[in-house]
């Protein structure tokens, strides 16, 4: 069943040769998913409401809706696998056999002598914490881990076939000061989008997207882009891209004490119309200016493709769409591509499909992915991704953010549960998950209402919890 749904997206040239992008077994059960989401319709775009009639401006200044406040989930685990040591271990071609396995998983001790680790790589808990500022491993005992109840090979196979392509480091390129505030109806404060800044920038984040130069009857909240360039624009050891729409905001940028920009282009034409008013093509245009300019400058650019998945407008956006406008923008010179699900509509299942034509043209190592929660999706499609790849990650803390441009998008994927999440897969961020919260709780309050960050909010009931004992 499996294979045959391989052969046949094969032959219809829906799935190049997925050996070519590293694809691993879990990458084609959601190929699997592929099918059943186009049967199950899980996006819900007709719901959305069409943006044609609402005024753009009025868009900006519209609250965003909060992601759901849930319960902790386990996201801590250690997994073991197979060493791979015999010749056959890590082959792909027995796929099938698995369709039908089970993959019960239990709690218990880590036995080092089984020798059943994976590839001398098992994957270890994130260290965590009850308190901000002083993460450890209080939490969980040191020798907590699930691994297989079943220690047969094919189990231990899938473990393997699970991990292998996931990356050792994942990039996390922090939005929350441009992305998640400039939908923000109340101005927040220049010195507290700069206190911010310093916040996240001390928890470890080594790219922190701190404003855009776009038109402040535009977007109004981030009117103040120069005084918060030139405030923080000399923080050492942290990159602070800015988002720069044509010439006039790369040059204000570059004034302001920018040392890298960003140009977002949109994979659906109407969202390209109503977000920077003007076509696709003239956005590749301008952005052809940019990047130019950049270029006299050795100033590095990165790009945005918008609407990945979905348009508010438009419903699904074709993969190839997508592929075009990434090819546009990397062949123009930009450094990385970010694939933005700007209305969070995206499942693993439409996830695989749009990033297999992207990586048909432009390289895995040159993408970045930027979801927004609004299905709560965003980490499964975060895991897929890299799985398939792709070690740059887009976040914003608390998960501030809402599309403008969707009625119910929530924000972006929260960067405490990104980081939560990568740790438990033993994936490095050098993030520190601690000072990354103080940042988080810093400016929820300052919002005046509850973070986004389910990890954010289950570590504060601890923390809560453990002060009444
Ligand atoms: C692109 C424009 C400027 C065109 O705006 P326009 O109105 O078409 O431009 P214009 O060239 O006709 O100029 C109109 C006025 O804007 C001024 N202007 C022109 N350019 C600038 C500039 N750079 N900075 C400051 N001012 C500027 C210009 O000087 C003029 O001023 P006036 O003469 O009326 O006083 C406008 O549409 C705009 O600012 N759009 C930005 C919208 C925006 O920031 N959207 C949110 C980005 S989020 C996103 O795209 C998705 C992403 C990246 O997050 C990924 C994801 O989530 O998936």
């Amino acid at each position: 069943m499996l294979m045959k749904i391989c052969i046949s997206l094969h032959d219809s040239k829906i799935l190049p040769d997925a050996r070519t992008y590293s694809i691993s077994f879990a990458s084609y059960l959601f190929i699997i998913q592929i099918t059943m989401s186009s049967l199950e319709e899980p996006l819900g775009l007709d719901k959305l409401p069409s943006m044609n009639t609402i005024d753009r401006i009025q868009r900006f200044s519209s609250g965003a809706c909060r992601p759901r406040v849930d319960n902790l989930g386990m996201g801590n685990c250690w997994i073991e696998g197979p060493s791979c040591s015999t010749s056959n271990s890590c082959d792909e071609d027995d796929e099938e056999e698995y369709t039908a396995e089970t993959f019960p998983w239990r709690r218990q001790t880590r036995d080092l002598s089984r020798g059943d680790s994976f590839s001398q790589k098992t994957m270890t808990m994130g260290k965590n914490s009850l308190k901000f500022g002083a993460i450890d491993n209080s939490f969980y005992p040191s020798d907590y881990q699930y691994s297989p109840k079943s220690n047969t090979k094919n189990v231990q196979d899938m473990a393997y076939k699970f991990m292998k392509g996931i990356p050792k480091f994942v990039k996390i390129v922090e939005v929350g000061p441009r992305d998640g505030l400039q939908n923000e109806k109340n101005i927040v404060p220049t010195d507290v989008k700069i206190e911010l800044i310093h916040r996240l920038a001390s928890s470890g984040l080594s790219v922190i997207e701190a404003t855009s130069f776009v038109s402040p009857k535009w977007v109004p909240q981030l009117a103040d882009a120069k005084d918060v360039m030139q405030a923080v624009h000399n923080l050492g050891g942290v990159r602070l891209p800015v988002l720069t729409p044509n010439l006039k905001g790369f040059e204000a940028a570059i004034a302001a004490g920018a040392r890298e920009v960003a140009v977002f282009a949109s994979a659906s034409e109407s969202f390209s119309k109503s977000n920077i008013n003007c076509s696709i093509e003239e956005s590749l245009a301008r952005y052809r200016a940019v990047t130019q300019a950049a270029k006299e400058l050795s100033i590095p650019v990165r790009g945005y493709v918008s609407c990945v998945v979905g348009c508010p407008v438009e419903g699904p956006v074709p993969p190839s769409k997508v592929a075009n406008v990434a090819k546009e923008l990397y062949d123009m010179g930009c450094f990385e591509i970010s694939l933005g699900d700007t209305i969070g509509v995206g499942t693993p299942g439409t996830v695989v499909p749009m990033l297999l034509a992207v990586m048909a043209v432009v390289p895995a190592e040159k993408l970045a992915v930027h979801f927004h929660d609004t299905y709560g999706q965003s980490l499964p499609n975060i895991l897929v991704s890299i799985q398939m790849g792709i070690s740059a990650v887009d976040s914003s803390v608390s998960g501030l953010g809402g599309c403008p441009y969707a009625k119910g998008a929530s924000g972006n994927v929260a960067t405490e549960d990104v980081v939560y999440m990568l740790k438990g897969l033993g994936v490095k961020t050098n993030v520190d998950l601690g000072k990354l919260m103080s940042a988080g709780d810093f400016i929820s309050k300052h919002l005046g209402r509850p973070s986004g960050s389910k990890t954010a909010i289950a570590f504060s009931r601890a923390t809560a919890d453990v002060s009444k004992i």
